[in-house]
């Protein structure tokens, strides 16, 4: 079984659990209190790189980064530092994540909030969104073609923007083949945490003018993201180095300034 298996059935695990204590049309009803998804994608396509900075606490490849007693003041110092959009982690098992952390970040900055999660259900595409989640990602290596197509389409129907996440050129033209207009290249490969840091430049290159591309994973800091800039990154995604730096809003700006003015 690869990492990125044993991560998904952990967490069909914990899902089970959820949704016997609060079943789908309940978490469905819960999205009449929840304000519009806000839209990401005209920060994403400013010029200059944009940032995700993500709320990380720990993973499978590195183990214990942070231990993030507070999720909504490093959000808070993410937004001050320019972030244009916050990632949380809500996977338990392996990254200590838990959806009261997306709770706590939605009430304490009013930046998009991608929901971070091996998304393989509708049912955690309406958590996310009752918790006030803005964008999902969904990870082509985890889905089939079809689960794709169908879990892109209900969360589009819900207001989400969707981060679609491959880490190969045959992911590339699945992510294309359901629309995305957000493309994720994962330099981690989740079967194996390798990490490969030229997937990018070679990812990126198959992909149109016009769809927003993110680098992710393995960015240390200003000079790694103006390197992804410079190969055609719209966006980088960042959670370890952020986590682990004692001023993160002054490392959201520096990273965001790697990718020259805005
Ligand atoms: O980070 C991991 O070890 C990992 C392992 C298996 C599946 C997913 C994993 N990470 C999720 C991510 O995509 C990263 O958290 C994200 O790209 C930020 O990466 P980094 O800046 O290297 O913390």
């Amino acid at each position: 079984m690869s990492v990125l298996d044993d991560i998904v059935a952990g967490v069909r695990e914990d899902l089970a659990v959820r949704q016997a204590r609060t079943p789908l049309a309940e978490v469905r009803a819960q999205l009449a209190d929840v304000d519009p998804a806000r839209d990401p994608m005209p920060a994403f396509r400013a010029p200059g790189l944009s940032l995700i900075a993500e709320v990380k606490r720990r993973s499978p490849s590195k183990g214990a980064l942070a231990d993030i007693p507070d999720p909504a003041a490093l959000a808070t110092a993410y937004a001050a530092g320019g972030a244009d959009a916050i990632s949380v982690l809500t996977e338990e098992r392996r990254f200590s994540g838990s959806l009261a952390d997306l709770y706590a970040v939605r009430a304490a900055v009013p930046t998009p909030i991608l929901r971070k999660d091996f998304i393989v259900t509708e049912y955690q595409l309406l958590e996310a969104r009752a918790g006030g989640a803005d964008l999902a990602l969904l990870i082509v290596a985890a889905l089939d073609d079809a689960a794709l197509a169908d879990l892109y389409a209900t969360a589009r129907g819900l207001g989400l923007t969707v981060l679609v996440e491959v880490h190969d050129e045959d992911e590339v033209e699945r992510a294309l083949a359901v629309g995305t207009e957000l493309l994720g290249v994962n330099a981690r490969n989740l079967k194996t945490l390798e990490v490969d840091p030229d997937a990018f430049g070679r990812l990126a290159a198959l992909v149109p003018d016009g769809i927003v591309k993110v680098a992710e994973s393995g960015i240390g800091g200003p000079s790694d993201a103006g390197r992804f800039a410079a190969q055609g990154a719209d966006v980088a995604l960042v959670g370890e180095a952020l986590v682990k730096d004692g001023d993160p809003t002054s490392a959201v700006a520096a990273i965001r300034n790697a990718g020259g003015a805005r």
